[in-house]
């Protein structure tokens, strides 16, 4: 029963899943949604077809997750990092042995590859086996004081914690949220986007399997109004948000409301800056990798190519010759490298930036159009063909908003000097890359950049063990890494007195 959606897996190929199980989960088992009246069709972007009903929660379905939620933390919080680590350990295996499958499903609820997919859900478990690993080592400090008296840290807790995410990466998105506050002691009350809610209620199966207290982590399907219920709460103690920056700040605020810990994961502009001196080929892979992956729905691609005058045409040539010969098709096959964009309004308003991009002046060197693959059943699916875009200056749209779609805009440069200026003349700040051979000029580039991560010599890798996150406008506070661990805990002082009450009065 548990696993009925991905054991329909391995034979199910596109165009043929329906979801049909409750997608909410609290109190340790899936739960019915209350207002079926409410229901909302979800589409497989490769084909266009409904896959599933999505029901956005109410008032007191939120607040049953919660209450779920927090009887769970009461528990689980008063266990050894130890013990956490070895439940945490055996969620991370069973998403192991189970990759093939909840990739597949991701694939047909998002639309990109399933070579893409088997990444994130890898990094989905390392992650969560990263923070397993960590949670043995949660201490505090002892602090000697005058006549014998001293004083200790505990590293404890917030409570529960409330993730919201975005539909590009939902199975990751979920696992680097909840992987760093399980092993601090926290529950999670997660709410996936309203277009790609099907994933991330097997990771709360998978949790319950490895023996967490019911209701540690538990999913709320909904919109902005079950968001905004979340983010009210008052028994929330931290909202960790991925999404847009109109969103996030909304999240801010109303979290300032209860003075609430927020941790922002917004959107990007990020620059990539190809000196004269690289390795081309590296170069032109990287800027691939910078701007096509998962249809180029993510965060921090390095959608501002500068390249330097002498190699531009080399360049471009290279690009350009790559990026037509992305296999674009059925995201299950293993040959296709590029599958659908998220929703039809996605794929509108991304064939709308090219358009304001050719008005404005910059030429299509390749792709920007709506793609039909000769399969019958993706007639229906939201493709489009890679683009790039030369002759692009710095204050064209497509060069100062975010695109989310696979759209590249190359730009020459001449200096380091202007160039770092212009990558930084923006209001985002989450990621940023530097090809050159010249090793003092790529760390003085990264020193400068203003923003979260700097590549150098490659572009848009994330091992879960380096913090990721956002400069400026992208956001704040981190996920991945050591560091994340002083996001999702608190530090308690303890002063013990030996001696006598030293009264003034
Ligand atoms: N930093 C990142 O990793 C990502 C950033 N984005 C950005 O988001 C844009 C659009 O993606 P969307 O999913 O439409 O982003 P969005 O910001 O509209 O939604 C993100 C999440 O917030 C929820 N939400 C919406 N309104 C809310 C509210 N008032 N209170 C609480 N939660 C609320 C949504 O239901 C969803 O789960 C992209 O174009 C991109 O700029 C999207 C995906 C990932
Ligand atoms: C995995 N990575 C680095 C390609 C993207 C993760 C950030 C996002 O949610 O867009």
């Amino acid at each position: 029963m548990a696993q009925s959606i991905l054991d329909a897996m391995p034979g199910a190929s596109t165009g043929t899943v329906v979801v049909t199980d409750p997608l909410n989960f609290w109190a340790g088992k899936r739960v019915k949604p209350r207002q079926e009246i409410n229901a909302e069709p979800v589409f497989e972007p490769a084909t266009g077809r409904v896959l599933c009903q999505m029901v956005p929660c109410g008032a007191e379905e939120v607040d049953e997750a919660i209450q779920s939620a927090y009887t769970a933390y009461l528990k689980w919080s008063k266990m050894a990092g130890m013990e956490r680590a070895r439940v945490m350990l055996e969620a991370a295996r069973i998403i192991r042995e189970r990759r093939e499958k909840i990739a597949k499903l991701e694939v047909i609820n998002n639309g990109k590859t399933i070579t893409e997919a088997l990444v994130d859900i890898d990094i989905a478990w390392q992650c969560i086996e990263y923070y397993a690993g960590m949670a043995g080592t949660l201490a505090g400090q002892h602090v000697q004081l005058p006549g014998g008296a001293f004083a200790y840290t505990r590293r404890e807790a917030l409570g529960v914690c409330v993730g919201i995410g975005a539909w590009n990466y939902p199975f990751q998105i979920a696992a680097w949220k909840s992987a760093p506050a399980l092993a601090c002691g926290n529950a999670m009350v997660f709410k996936p986007s309203p277009m790609t809610p099907v994933t991330v209620v097997i990771l709360a199966e998978i949790y319950k399997e490895a023996r967490v207290p019911d209701g540690l982590f538990c999913v709320v399907q909904g919109r902005a109004e079950t968001g905004t219920l979340l983010c009210h709460h008052p028994k929330v103690a931290k909202v960790s948000f991925t999404g847009s920056v109109p969103t996030g700040k909304k999240v801010m605020e109303m979290s300032a409301k209860g003075v609430k810990q927020v941790t922002l994961e917004l959107g990007g502009k990020s620059p990539l800056i190809i000196f004269k001196d690289c390795e081309l080929e590296n170069a032109v892979k990287g800027a691939l990798m910078a701007n096509f992956l998962t249809q180029g729905q993510v965060c921090c691609n390095g959608t501002r190519v500068f390249v330097q005058r002498e190699i531009l045409p080399q360049f471009l040539e290279k690009v350009v010759k790559r990026t037509k010969a992305i296999v674009l098709g059925d995201p299950l096959l293993d040959g296709t490298r590029m599958g659908a964009l998220i929703s039809k309004p996605q794929l509108d308003k991304v064939l709308g930036f090219v358009s304001q991009a050719k008005q404005q002046g910059a030429r299509v060197l390749c792709g920007g159009e709506p793609f039909v693959p000769s399969d019958p059943k993706l007639k229906g699916g939201y493709f489009m063909s890679p683009c790039v875009l030369d002759n692009c200056t710095d204050d064209m749209t497509c060069v100062k908003e975010e695109i989310f779609g696979p759209v590249m805009s190359v730009m020459p440069f001449d200096t380091e000097e202007e160039v770092v200026q212009r990558a930084n003349n923006t209001t985002f700040g989450l990621a940023s890359g530097v090809f050159t051979r010249d090793i003092s000029r790529a760390h003085r580039v990264a020193e400068n950049l203003e923003a979260g991560t700097c590549f150098i010599n490659n572009y848009n890798i994330s091992p879960v063990e380096v913090p990721f996150g956002g400069y400026k406008m992208s956001g704040f506070g981190r996920e991945n890494g050591q560091v994340t661990i002083e996001y999702y805990s608190q530090l308690k002082t303890v002063v013990v007195e030996m001696g006598d009450v030293d009264c003034l009065f």
